[in-house]
């Protein structure tokens, strides 16, 4: 069998234009345009290569984007004062601060003084309460991604087997959450579970997010299996001196078994932003107290 390759990369652009109708629709019935603020602390490359791709796809959805770009040594109470700025802000209705933090500064506090209904992330312990429990909140943007992507392969997903490798916060966690809503049986699989390998065999779908390069081999799929990778990891290139994106799947050998398969690059990563997009969007129209459909986007 050779798998489906999983367009992330083409379905997140079909997302980014439905969100860029409906924030056109937001506009003309709210009469301001949805905002996203964006806190970048530090100088990471990829933060800033990220930050710098939210900026511009929220402004080409039609919303406004506002960048905070704040020096690695910023005091962690200098950052709590410009969320709380944000919350403030009626023209904000999306709060984001990109992820890792510099070290002296406690992640968990500054995800605490974001409003829970301006975290378009998702990672208050209020949304992930809310995730957990059925209500609606803000999920977050990767994993909702994934599903997005599940579902549009595969339907119904009730009854399916689902292994999620990793168990963050951020992915494994609220991707399990994510597939027990869908009436999955899910395993949350990690670094110390016993015979991963069989543990992955038996399942329908695989979500790898364990951030380990190409941990995942095709001998642990079971045929017909859908593979998502969310792993993001850069090693050495064929190339002396380049290097190359891989995810946590092994790709060649788990396309030659899975019925489906998310590429990295071009599989979940792009997701990522056109779901903070849609949770944008969602925050907007909540805040205005406007109907959106829950189909809408
Ligand atoms: N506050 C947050 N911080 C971080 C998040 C997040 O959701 N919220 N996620 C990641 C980084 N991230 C967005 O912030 C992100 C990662 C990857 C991609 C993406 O499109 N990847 C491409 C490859 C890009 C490349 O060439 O390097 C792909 O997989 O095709 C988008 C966003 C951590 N921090």
């Amino acid at each position: 069998m050779t798998a489906a390759v999983i367009d992330g990369k083409a379905f997140a652009a079909t997302l980014r234009a439905r969100v860029g109708d409906l924030a056109a629709a937001f506009e003309a019935k709210a009469g301001r345009k949805a905002g996203l603020a964006v806190v970048l602390v530090g100088e990471d490359p990829a933060s800033q290569v990220y930050v710098r791709s939210k900026g511009k796809s929220t402004v080409e959805a039609g919303m406004n984007s506002f960048e905070y770009k704040l020096p690695a040594d910023t005091a962690e109470a200098d950052l709590l004062a410009t969320v709380d700025q944000l919350n403030a802000d009626p023209a904000v209705d999306g709060i984001l601060v990109q992820l890792p933090l510099p070290k002296h500064i406690d992640e968990q506090k500054v995800i605490a003084a974001i409003n829970p209904d301006k975290d378009v992330d998702g990672f208050h312990v209020t949304n992930a309460g809310r995730l957990a429990v059925g209500q609606p909140g803000f999920v977050p943007c990767t994993p909702l991604g994934c599903l997005m992507l599940l579902k549009d392969r595969l339907g119904d997903l009730s009854g399916l087997d689902a292994v999620v490798i990793g168990r963050s916060n951020i992915v494994g966690k609220p991707m399990a959450q994510l597939l027990i809503a869908e009436s999955c049986t899910v395993t949350v699989a990690h670094s110390r579970t016993k015979d991963l390998a069989q543990v992955v065999k038996r399942a329908d779908i695989v979500v790898a997010a364990v951030g380990r390069a190409e941990m995942v081999k095709g001998d642990w799929i079971k045929p017909g299996a859908t593979v998502i990778d969310v792993g993001i990891n850069r090693v050495a290139g064929a190339e002396a001196g380049k290097t190359k994106l891989v995810g946590d799947v092994d790709y060649d050998s788990a396309a030659a078994v899975a019925s489906a398969i998310t590429p990295v690059p071009g599989g979940v990563g792009p997701m990522t932003i056109a779901v903070l997009l849609r949770n944008t969007l969602v925050a907007a129209y909540r805040n205005e107290g406007l109907e959106l459909a829950a189909d809408a986007v």
